[in-house]
């Protein structure tokens, strides 16, 4: 009989070793970041820093730590990432501290790897599900997705302070529900393909059931919370999808696995139009292509197209800055998702660029007849953009 070189079939799971969310928790980030190095460095950039600095020094002072800032250069590049790492061994800190958005938090676990040291993400927007994962998304200086770089640890604390997140522009939060929503449609994909997850092997049934969890946790509370953070109000809603954005879509797409959604973002972050948009809202668009391309049923895609509208998320190329480009921008966006790499091929099916393009450029008259169906505005392109970009670059 042949010699049966089959591996076995392992799964995984990965986690951060402490997640803390509540109303004013930055007070106390000083206790928690004790026990994890002695000589932390905070990076930020200059809006977070002025929010922030006055209690996180407070609470470094408590704590018996000493208090250096570090100015985050705006782009989670390898070379930002060198740098920080130099700055980190420098001065012989011993904890990273990422202070902010996603990219911030990207260039923390970047910069604490490449220096030997722990890390630790503190997030003031619930707009990513960076904070939780071992992993950076490095861009190129232009904002364009290079790679994704795998560390051995998660984040040995996340804390997340719901206030901040509460007083800052609701366009995060939402931004981060869209990139959560994502997590369940890609999981579910790679489940059906036997596909491999950000963590490594096969998914375990917790990593399914964290995916399954933010999706049900966002449909009941994403609306209302989206309602009090227009007004800066730290409700239940909010605090349940702080953390459906930040700790269960987090782990539920790094241990659960990723497909079309994230490729088509990766995608379309190739292409200058969409730079404009925010992670989670280009990742919008590539859950939408996602589920036309897996021919979800028709009730399915038009509901998830009716709820993230109403979410004020992004449903149409119009919105995305490709309303009227030519076929070759669109072709530039697919060629880029569908890289041999890219784990969009972690659809249960083979992908075909010519078939990921048609369900892109499908995107617009979809979302264009939901939003007449249901009395939305007609969606109007980035110059018209009325709300004002958060940031000067977002990747
Ligand atoms: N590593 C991962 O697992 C992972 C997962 C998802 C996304 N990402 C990455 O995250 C990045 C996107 O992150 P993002 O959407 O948070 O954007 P960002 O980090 O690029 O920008 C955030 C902006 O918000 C501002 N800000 C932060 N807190 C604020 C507050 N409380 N009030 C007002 N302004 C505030 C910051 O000054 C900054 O300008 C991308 O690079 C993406 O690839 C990584
Ligand atoms: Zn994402």
């Amino acid at each position: 009989m042949a010699e049966t070189t089959a591996t076995p079939v392992t799964r995984s799971l990965i986690a951060p070793a402490r997640y803390v969310q509540g109303r004013g928790v930055l007070a106390d980030l000083g206790s928690y970041v004790a026990p994890i190095g002695s000589a932390p460095l905070v990076l930020t950039d200059a809006v977070v820093r002025r929010m922030t600095e006055a209690t996180v020094t407070e609470s470094f002072r408590r704590a018996g730590l000493p208090v250096r800032f570090e100015e985050f250069g705006g782009t989670p590049t390898a070379a930002e990432a060198r740098r920080v790492a130099e700055t980190v061994a420098e001065h012989g800190c011993d904890v990273v501290v990422g202070l902010g958005g996603g990219a911030t938090i990207d260039t923390a676990k970047a910069a604490g790897d490449e220096a030997g040291v722990r890390w630790v993400s503190v997030p003031t927007v619930a707009s990513t599900d960076a904070p939780t994962s071992a992993l950076s998304v490095v861009y190129t200086e232009e904002g364009a997705f290079e790679s994704y770089r795998f560390y051995t640890r998660n984040p040995d604390l996340v804390l997340v302070d719901t206030q901040l997140v509460a007083d800052a522009p609701v366009r995060f939060l939402v931004s981060g529900i869209g990139d959560a929503l994502a997590t369940w449609i890609e999981a579910r994909a790679a489940q059906r393909a036997s596909g491999p997850t950000m963590a490594g092997g096969l998914a375990t049934h917790a990593g399914i059931a964290l995916a399954r969890l933010s999706w049900d946790v966002l449909w009941e509370n994403a609306l209302p919370a989206v309602e009090a953070v227009r007004r800066n109000l730290v409700t239940p809603a909010v605090e349940a999808v702080v953390e459906a954005n930040t700790l269960l879509s987090g782990m539920g797409f790094e241990s659960g696995g990723l497909a079309a959604a994230h490729a088509i973002h990766d995608g379309l972050t190739a292409v200058p139009h969409t730079h404009h948009l925010a992670h989670g809202e280009k990742v919008n668009i590539g859950s939408i292509t996602q589920l036309v391309l897996e021919a979800a049923p028709s009730a399915e895609i038009r509901e998830f197209v009716e709820f993230t509208a109403r979410l004020g998320l992004p449903t149409t190329l119009t919105e995305a800055g490709l309303g009227d480009v030519d076929e070759e921008v669109l072709r530039t966006v697919v060629e880029a998702a569908t890289a041999p790499e890219e784990t969009i091929h972690n659809l249960p099916f083979p992908v075909v660029a010519e078939d990921v393009l048609d369900a892109l450029t499908s995107v617009e008259a979809l979302g264009r007849s939901v939003r007449a169906e249901a009395g939305l505005p007609e969606p109007q392109a980035p110059e018209q953009h009325r709300v004002k970009v958060p940031t000067a670059r977002m990747a």
